[in-house]
């Protein structure tokens, strides 16, 4: 059995989930045995100093006890920590920091090898991007997996990846990116309504509460995320997109909520302006249509668009139900009638599923 040490860095809801499919392929598993060295949140976390291995069972408990202790400095601390460790190293962050993904290009270039549904470090500057591929190319450097960071576990860059790696050239990738905004417009305004009408606030407070939204949901009703994940598929298709912000985003946030203090400040405020929503709702039904909001990157005239659409009632993507994610993939040798993936695009067992398989996927090329 090859030993493999891995470092969790955030345990919220993807976290938590990535936690317990990881002990149970770690019990499952004939060819490694894994052990988890560290566990952090914010402000707690739990240290195996010896590298024997936290208990994947216990730790919820555990790093709340008096076993949870201040997280290790991050990067020096965290680093020298996992550098120290007796074999091969993965460090899977389930945050969304833009401060801890800044310093992957450290870790890789150290050999520790990454897995993440965090979109920051490829989506932020261009400069970040390449830094973190040129330290994972370079001698001695981790592997990169963020399958996550586009349609949680949907099989979406990896679709991408044997596409341009077997020849195909893409041409055009559009489609719901987010699960955020497939849930609230396929509840705000389904096809077929069933039972009272809901208000846009309202759907927002159920999103939250599934745990589709981002840990600040201001970030998927600003359109970002959506641009944040064209942004990535755009660069991995060899379209070098310099920030996500590079191109027109449609913001759903109204106007005076645009200074909320915090989240929760906006999320009060919201429903103050469920009016504007159900305009633009009524709007596109008194067309026939629905409304929805989608993503498209065209990698021929280098143009990426982000915001709401008008759909048939009877195309797909009108159809789309609960979180679900649909992306099609234009390219030379798919023509005119797309590949397309398509499920459930947010929430924590199907997002943490996307990382444990990256996780799988290093263990597969470790020698
Ligand atoms: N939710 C989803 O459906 C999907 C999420 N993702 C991505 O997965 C990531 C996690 O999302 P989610 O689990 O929903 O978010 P949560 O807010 O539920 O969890 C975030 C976790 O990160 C911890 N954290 C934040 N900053 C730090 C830090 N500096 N050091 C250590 N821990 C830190 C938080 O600590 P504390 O517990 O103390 O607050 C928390 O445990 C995000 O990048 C998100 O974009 C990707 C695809 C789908
Ligand atoms: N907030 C995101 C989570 C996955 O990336 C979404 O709703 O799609
Ligand atoms: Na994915």
């Amino acid at each position: 059995m090859s030993k493999v040490y891995v470092a969790v860095i955030g345990a919220g809801g993807v976290g938590k989930s990535f936690i317990s499919q990881l002990n149970a392929y770690a019990l499952r598993s004939k060819k490694y045995t894994i052990s988890t060295i560290l566990i952090s949140r914010s402000s707690k976390a739990l240290l195996s100093k010896d590298y024997s291995g936290l208990n994947l069972t216990t730790w919820e408990s555990d790093i709340s006890s008096s076993s949870g202790v201040k997280p290790p400095s991050f990067p020096d601390e965290t680093l020298k920590f996992l550098t120290s460790a007796p074999g091969p190293m993965i460090l899977v962050d389930n945050t969304s920091s833009e401060t801890i993904a800044e310093e992957y290009p450290r870790f890789l270039s150290s050999g520790v090898h990454l897995v993440t549904p965090n979109k920051k470090g490829f989506s932020s500057s261009l400069a970040l991007f390449k830094a973190i591929y040129a330290a994972s190319e370079a001698q001695n450097g981790g592997y990169v997996f963020h399958e996550a960071t586009v349609g949680a576990g949907l099989p979406v860059l990896s679709t991408l990846k044997d596409l341009i790696d077997t020849g195909d050239e893409i041409v055009k990738i559009e489609g719901v990116f987010s699960g955020t905004m497939s849930y609230l417009f396929n509840s705000f305004a389904p096809l077929s309504p069933s039972g009272a009408e809901k208000s846009f606030s309202a759907c927002v407070a159920e999103a939250r509460e599934l745990g589709y939204t981002e840990p600040d949901p201001r970030d998927d009703l600003n359109g970002l995320d959506v641009a944040r994940k064209l942004t990535i598929l755009a660069r991995l298709s060899g379209l070098l997109v310099t920030e996500p912000t590079s191109f027109p985003i449609q913001s759903l946030i109204p106007k005076p909520l645009e200074s909320a203090a915090s989240a929760e400040e906006f999320l009060a405020g919201l429903a103050g302006f469920d009016g504007e929503m159900h305009k633009v709702k009524t709007t596109a039904e008194s067309e026939g249509a629905v409304v929805r909001y989608v993503g498209s990157l065209d990698v021929g005239k280098g143009e990426v668009s982000v915001g709401l659409r008008n759909f048939d009632r009877g195309s797909t993507v009108a159809g789309l139900k609960g979180s679900d994610n649909i992306i099609s993939f234009y390219t030379r040798r798919y023509g005119e009638r797309a590949m397309i993936v398509q499920g459930a695009g947010a929430g924590a067992d199907v997002t943490a599923m996307g990382v444990l398989s990256d996780l799988i996927k290093v263990l597969e090329r470790l020698k």
